[in-house]
């Protein structure tokens, strides 16, 4: 990856397509950063922005979130600008910056943007892009753009390998190696890589990781980002104070439609189990429940983002919104209310 100058904070930019794991992984890597301090820039594509959730426990001042729409797509690269220049006073002590995209932000125009900051005291540290192993040929003829994905970054991440029997994860690197040129290609579950790969700066002569300086400065017309895999997605962000009651949002979620690609944030089943809420994610038709004790004091809230593709958003909203609790009532839930839910709760296997 990109050498830095010294006092130079390299930016690593983390892609990969919706649910592919970038959260997951990004978690581990603060996790296991040992003494080197990481900034991040979450960039949800929701309005609620459950990623800068997800992530904003473990860095405190140190996350900054860019929620509602693709990075890409910004008007102007300012605000990536003013929160690179935060990350990266020297008071933040910052040794290395990533900014996690969206799952439908194009790479390419994320990278642009970081080699557009004119701000000295950061460098471009490189492209890492996360794969589902799991829904990796379905996203492929789904979205073929994301092969040239795959050919721009420095470092790709096969991620959910213990979805998936070791014959097809060794297709699968296969594959991927066969879309990279240089670049390393690593298989993982739950986003457990070495630090050290993204940590580690080697020199790139003149070409910024895979993409050739020609490829960055290559003119786009006006419209270009109708090509873009978001110009196709839509998103809806539900939020409720009122609980949501097990059994309806079950019937909603598991007749899910197809299109209806991408759920997740936290709910509140009030009554029915009081103690946790439960962080949701689906990805494509694999669907989890993570329940977690409410911290002392914290608001409860239920709060979901969906994205999918052909969705019809106001007829979904209703649904979720048939789904709240109105009268809550000592006993209205009955005591199996919640199995629908548990049989989507697994031991938790990421660290
Ligand atoms: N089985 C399995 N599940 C994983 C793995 N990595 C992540 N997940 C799960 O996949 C779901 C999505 O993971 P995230 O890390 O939120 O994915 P993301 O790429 O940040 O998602 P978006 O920001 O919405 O694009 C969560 O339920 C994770 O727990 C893995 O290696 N194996």
């Amino acid at each position: 990856m990109t050498q830095p100058c010294a006092g130079q904070i390299p930016v690593v930019v983390l892609t990969g397509f919706l649910g592919s794991g970038k959260t997951t992984l990004l978690n581990h890597l603060l996790h296991r950063s040992g003494g080197s301090r990481i900034g991040a820039i979450v960039n949800d594509f929701g309005s609620i922005e459950i990623d800068a959730m997800s992530v904003a426990g473990q860095l405190g001042d140190s996350t900054v979130s860019l929620g509602n729409g693709c990075l890409c797509c910004a008007v102007d690269a300012g605000e990536l600008d003013e929160y690179l220049e935060r990350l990266a006073r020297p008071s933040a002590r910052i040794d290395v910056i990533v900014v996690e995209a969206s799952g439908l932000a194009e790479p390419q125009e994320l990278v642009k943007m970081v080699l557009a900051s004119e701000n000295p005291h950061i460098v471009y540290g490189g492209l890492v892009e996360v794969v589902d192993a799991a829904e990796f040929d379905a996203t492929r003829e789904r979205h073929p753009e994301v092969d040239r994905h795959l050919g721009i970054a420095d470092l790709v991440v096969v991620n959910k390998v213990d979805r998936v029997p070791d014959a097809e994860r060794e297709r699968i690197l296969g594959v991927v190696r066969g879309f990279t040129d240089r670049a390393a290609v690593v298989a993982a579950s739950y986003g457990r890589v070495d630090v050290e790969l993204l940590l580690d700066r080697k020199p790139v002569g003149e070409r910024v990781g895979q993409l050739s300086f020609d490829d960055l400065h290559h003119h786009e017309p006006d419209d270009a980002h109708h090509d873009h895999l978001h110009s196709a997605y839509e998103s809806l962000s539900f939020s409720s104070e009122v609980p949501m009651s097990p059994r309806p949002l079950m019937a909603l979620l598991d007749s899910r439609p197809e299109g209806l690609y991408r759920i997740k944030g936290y709910v509140d089943f009030g009554a029915a189990d009081p103690r946790n809420k439960y962080a949701v994610h689906a990805v494509g038709r694999f669907l989890r429940f993570y329940p977690e004790p409410w911290a002392p004091g914290e608001s409860r809230l239920t709060q979901l983002v969906l994205i999918g593709a052909g969705i019809d958003v106001p007829a979904l909203e209703k649904e979720l919104e048939a789904c709240r609790e109105y009268a809550p009532q000592a006993g209205a839930e009955d005591e199996h209310s919640m199995w629908g839910v548990l049989r989507y709760v697994q031991e938790p296997e990421g660290d």
